[in-house]
C-alpha cells in the first residue's frame, strides 16, 4: 500500500520585505498564488528506516539525505506521534529546483500529508500547519494552496479569494539562486535605509478577488527582485524578452531566479512561451494556471 500526494508550486504576486529581525528572518507581507506545476510525493511503508528517491529533469540537484525537506517532514511527524519514520518517500519532481517556486517546500508538505495518511496519525489541520511552519516559511502555503497572505516570516496564513484563472509563463534559469543569499543581498542593498513595516497591497487583493489579470499586472511587486537581479544580472534580459513578447507583467518569482510572466489568456501565454523559448535567455519555459489546489492525496 502506498499514498501519493500532489503539491503545487507558487508564485508571489506581492512580496513586501521588512528589515532583518534579530532571529535573522525578515517580516513579510507575502501574497502567494499556487500554480499548476506539481511535484508528487509517494510514501510507501519500509521495514528499515527512511529512504528518499527522486526522479525528474532536476533530480540530480535534489539531496537524498536527511536534509531533504520531505525526509524532515516525515521525521517531524513520526517524532510527534512516537513512531519510527520507516518509510520510502519517492519524489516525482516537476517544480524547478532552487528556482524561487517553493519546490522543496512542496515536497515537505507533500511528504507530511502522505505520511499522515499512510500512518493514520489523524493529525489535525492545525498540527500539520504547525509542523510545516517548523520546516520552512513557505511550507504552510504549499499545504494550503489557492491564494493566501503570509505574514510573520510568511508562515502565518490568511486564505484569499480568487475570482478567476490567471495564466502564467515561467522562464527557468541556467543556474539556481540560494534564498538566504538573496535575503543577504536585500540587506546589503538596503543598508542604512529605514524600511517600513511590510503590508499587503489592497490593489493586489482586489485584483485576485476579481480575477482581473490586467489589474493584477499593474499591482504586482517583489521587493527581492533588485537583490536577485544584483546576483544574477542576466535575468534582466529574460524579463525584457517576456515584456516584448506581450506579457502584462514580468517579475522575478520570489527569491528567483525563475522569472514569471502574466498573460491575458492561455493563447497569449503560449505565444509568450514560444518567444521566450527562442530568445536564448533561459534554460526552459513552462506555462501554468493559478490558483491551483494545495497538497492533495491522489486516489
Ligand atoms: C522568498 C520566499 O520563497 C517567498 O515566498 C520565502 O520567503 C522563502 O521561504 P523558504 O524558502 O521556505 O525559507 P526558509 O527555509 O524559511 O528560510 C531560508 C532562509 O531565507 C531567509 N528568510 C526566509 C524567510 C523570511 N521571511 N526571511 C528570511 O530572511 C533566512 O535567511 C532563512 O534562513
Ligand atoms: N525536496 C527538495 N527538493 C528540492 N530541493 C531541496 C529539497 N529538500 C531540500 N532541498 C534543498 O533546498 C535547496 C532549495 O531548493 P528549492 O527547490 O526548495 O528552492 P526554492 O524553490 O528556491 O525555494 P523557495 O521558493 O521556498 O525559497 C536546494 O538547493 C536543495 O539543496
Amino acid at each position: 500500500m502506498s499514498v501519493t500526494v500532489r503539491v503545487p508550486a507558487k508564485v508571489n504576486v506581492q512580496l513586501a520585505v521588512g528589515a532583518a529581525r534579530p532571529d535573522g528572518f525578515h517580516d513579510l507581507a507575502n501574497v502567494f498564488l499556487a500554480v499548476s506545476l506539481y511535484d508528487e510525493v509517494t510514501a510507501t511503508p519500509a521495514a528499515d528506516g527512511l529512504r528518499v528517491t527522486c526522479e525528474g529533469p532536476d533530480a540530480g540537484q535534489v539531496p537524498l539525505d536527511r536534509t531533504n525537506l520531505a525526509a524532515r517532514a516525515a521525521e517531524a511527524l513520526a517524532a510527534r506521534y512516537g513512531r519510527a519514520p520507516d518509510v520510502h518517500l519517492h519524489i516525482a519532481k516537476d517544480i524547478p529546483v532552487a528556482g524561487g517556486m517553493a519546490g522543496g517546500s512542496a515536497d515537505g508538505a507533500g511528504a507530511l500529508l502522505a505520511c499522515d495518511a499512510l500512518w493514520g496519525t489523524g493529525a489535525s489541520r492545525e498540527e500539520l500547519l504547525e509542523i510545516c511552519a517548523g520546516l520552512g516559511s513557505d511550507v504552510p502555503f504549499s499545504l494550503v494552496g489557492g491564494a493566501a497572505l503570509g505574514t510573520g516570516r510568511g508562515e502565518r496564513l490568511a486564505e484569499l479569494e480568487v475570482g478567476g484563472d490567471f495564466h502564467w509563463v515561467f522562464a527557468l534559469a541556467a543556474r539556481g539562486l540560494s534564498t538566504p543569499a538573496v535575503f543577504r543581498e536585500f540587506d546589503r542593498l538596503g543598508e542604512g535605509l529605514d524600511l517600513p513595516e511590510p503590508v499587503a497591497d489592497q490593489a493586489v487583493l482586489d485584483a485576485l478577488a476579481k480575477g482581473d489579470a490586467a489589474a493584477l499586472a499593474v499591482a504586482v511587486t517583489n521587493d527581492l527582485q533588485p537583490a536577485a537581479l544584483s546576483l544574477f544580472p542576466e535575468l534582466s534580459d529574460t524579463l525584457a524578452a517576456g515584456r516584448a513578447a506581450g506579457a502584462l507583467a514580468a517579475l522575478v518569482s520570489g527569491s528567483g531566479p525563475t522569472t514569471a510572466f502574466l498573460a491575458t489568456d492561455a493563447r497569449s501565454a503560449s505565444d509568450i512561451a514560444g518567444v521566450l523559448r527562442a530568445s536564448g535567455t533561459c534554460r526552459d519555459v513552462r506555462t501554468a494556471v493559478g490558483a491551483a489546489a494545495g497538497a492533495t492525496v491522489l486516489d
